[in-house]
């Protein structure tokens, strides 16, 4: 198992988070990770990131604890800007490969290209939906065993959303997991392998797309609307 999470509890002062969340992370899948506002998604990606500590429960990462080993070889995409106001695009690729023993020069240029960036424009100067693709370049232009999008599809328009998702499942590989959260559930259906859905802090529901679609005789779209109405 690529991460397994038992029994996590976060908590933000009296507020809970994540409540109780047991979920196991195969390698090689992709995972939607569902749920309304406030329900834990980012919450959980940190701590899987190390960002963020549980007050209690368990967490590992190929059977080790969350730590420095594991942030080597995880990328986690925040909904946060990551670029100081001087930084061009250039520059944003060479701070990420000062972090990142595993950031991959030749792999940004191509991903730029494919998100028709441009490495002298600056990236404070960039429409959302552009400053919403120079993060998913740099993060996958880390070579990782396991990518955690937040959000990646905000900001990006309706015609490029279908280009960047495949250049996200083509670059991220098969033998590596990808966790994407959002809201757009449609967007996602197509794509993922398995779908986690989130209330509260815990998992309501869980598990491979097309099981969940025959057994419940429903649209990903329509399990959402079902669950969180
Ligand atoms: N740093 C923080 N301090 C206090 N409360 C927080 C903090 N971060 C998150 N919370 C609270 O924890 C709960 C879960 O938030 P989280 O951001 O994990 O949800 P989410 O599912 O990612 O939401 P969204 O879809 O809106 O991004 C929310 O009620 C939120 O207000």
């Amino acid at each position: 198992m690529l991460l397994e999470c038992n029994g996590l509890v976060k908590k933000y002062m009296s507020k809970t988070a994540v409540d109780n969340l047991t979920l196991n992370i195969e390698r090689g899948k992709i995972y939607a990770l569902l749920g309304p506002n406030g329900s834990g998604k980012t919450t959980f990606m940190k701590i899987a990131a190390g960002l963020v500590k549980p007050n209690s429960g368990s967490i590992t990462f190929c059977g080790n604890p969350i730590g420095v080993e594991s942030k080597k070889r995880v990328a986690y995409m925040s909904t946060e800007p990551f670029f100081y106001n001087y930084m061009t695009i250039d520059d944003v690729g060479k701070y990420y490969q000062d972090f990142f023993e595993d950031f991959d020069m030749k792999r940004y240029d191509v991903l730029l290209e494919r998100m028709e960036l441009n490495k002298r424009d600056h990236a404070k100067a960039l429409s959302s939906g552009l400053a919403a693709k120079l993060k998913i370049a740099a993060t996958l232009a880390r070579k990782s065993e396991l990518y955690m999008l937040d959000e990646p599809l905000n900001g990006i328009d309706i015609i490029s959303r279908e280009r960047v998702m495949t250049t996200i499942l083509e670059t991220a590989g098969d033998e590596n997991t990808i966790i994407i959260s959002s809201h757009l559930v449609d967007e996602l259906e197509k794509v993922v392998d398995n779908a986690v859905f989130v209330k509260k802090g815990g998992i309501v529901l869980e598990g491979s797309a097309e099981q969940l679609r025959e057994s419940h005789n429903k649209s990903m779209v329509e399990l959402y609307k079902e669950i969180y109405a």
